[in-house]
């Protein structure tokens, strides 16, 4: 199989280049990050924090992550003010779980009920706004498995830290997890197959980020409530690309969690993701204005065990005319027809 072109691993736009390089920092365990100095920072600014875990049918999954969150940041150490599971639609034991775990639960559909009820995670996290109070707002998915302790301190550190970051997303390599057999890579399917090529081609100043699509973010409630919500699986694509807009690059940050494992669905349902997603994008792309400095690229990240590295390859549209309108073909086809 030809490999594709490697153009150079550090071919993104310069702005592209520069914000990952400045803006991407590294929580990949608890004890990466310093809970003091962010316990400290959240004092001084007198900030509240909530933490949202949107969830449709997670009882397997979001009693634990309740209850660690739960017990780590807000009984132990006062980081959390408020967790709330936003519950979506969901036909299982979601809401006793969470409840009984420690969360706050609120149903959808009861949530600014003027406004109807939507399905999806995009109006989950939407309504969440209306029913939490944190200055600072934390996104979790209730499918996460594993030890995502540090997840909480590692969205809230460069908010915390840095005044000038108005929204963090979290980064990691991504095993795929299908019928219960785990392989190392593969996850994110819809990000590698979609999402990643119609940013780099349409804000490739957003090529710096590792996990567009991650359901883990975090950021101030004063830009979050300044932009809409996409509906469903579109809601990452369209925060991500709106944020930019209103705050620009220096306003965005990315933080290495690491590994994050979570239930994976089917390529089928993932079908119906990318096409949200998508329909997400084509919504907004009249207001893209792709550089021609980094047409055609696509920067794809592997992990070398410290950090994320970005390798680009070329992917820039190559098509031949129409064979009808080359004249050897033509003066070929004359003689044919003899
Ligand atoms: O209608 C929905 C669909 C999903 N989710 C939640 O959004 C998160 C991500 O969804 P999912 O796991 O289905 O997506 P994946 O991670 O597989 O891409 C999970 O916490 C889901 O429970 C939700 O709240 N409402
Ligand atoms: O990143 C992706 O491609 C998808 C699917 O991930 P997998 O292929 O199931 O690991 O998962 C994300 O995308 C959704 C749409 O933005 C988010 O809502 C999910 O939280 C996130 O897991």
């Amino acid at each position: 199989m030809r490999s594709p072109i490697v153009v150079d691993s550090e071919a993104m736009r310069p702005d592209a280049r520069a914000w990952f390089h400045g803006r991407t920092t590294s929580a990949r365990a608890l004890d990466a990050i310093d809970v003091d100095e962010l316990i400290a920072a959240k004092r001084r600014s007198g900030s509240r924090v909530s933490v949202v875990l949107p969830a449709r049918d997670e009882e397997a999954t979001v009693g634990l992550l309740v209850a660690d969150i739960a017990e780590r940041w807000m009984r132990r150490v006062h980081l959390v003010d408020e967790l709330v599971v936003v519950d979506s639609d969901s036909t299982d034991a979601t809401a006793e779980v969470a409840r009984a775990a420690g969360a706050d639960v609120v149903a959808t559909a009861d949530v600014l009920p003027a406004h109807g009820s939507r399905p999806g995670k995009g109006e989950a996290l939407w309504k969440s706004l209306a029913v939490t109070t944190g200055d600072l707002v934390v996104f979790l998915d209730s499918d996460l498995k594993g030890d995502v302790s540090h997840y909480v301190p590692g969205l809230l550190g460069p908010l915390l830290t840095d005044p000038h970051v108005q929204y963090v997303k979290g980064c990691y390599t991504r095993p795929l997890e299908i019928d219960g057999v785990s392989v190392p890579s593969g996850g994110g399917r819809v990000t590698e197959l979609a999402a990643r090529p119609l940013l780099n081609a349409l804000w490739p100043e957003l090529a710096g980020f590792v996990q567009p699509l991650g359901g883990e973010y975090a950021g101030r409630r004063t830009v979050l409530e300044q932009v809409p919500f996409a509906g469903a699986y579109g809601v990452e694509i369209g925060l991500l690309v709106d944020l930019l807009d209103l705050v620009g690059l220096g306003g965005l940050a990315q933080v290495d969690l690491g590994v994050r494992r979570h239930t994976s669905q089917s390529q089928e349902a993932l079908g119906a993701m990318a096409g949200q997603v998508v329909s997400t994008v084509l919504a907004r792309a009249s207001r893209a204005e792709p550089s021609l400095a980094a047409g055609g690229l696509l920067t794809q990240f592997r992990h070398d065990g410290g950090r994320f590295v970005p390798r680009s390859t070329a992917v820039a549209l190559d098509e031949r005319p129409p064979m009808a309108t080359v004249p050897e073909y033509q003066a070929r086809a004359a003689i044919l027809a003899g």
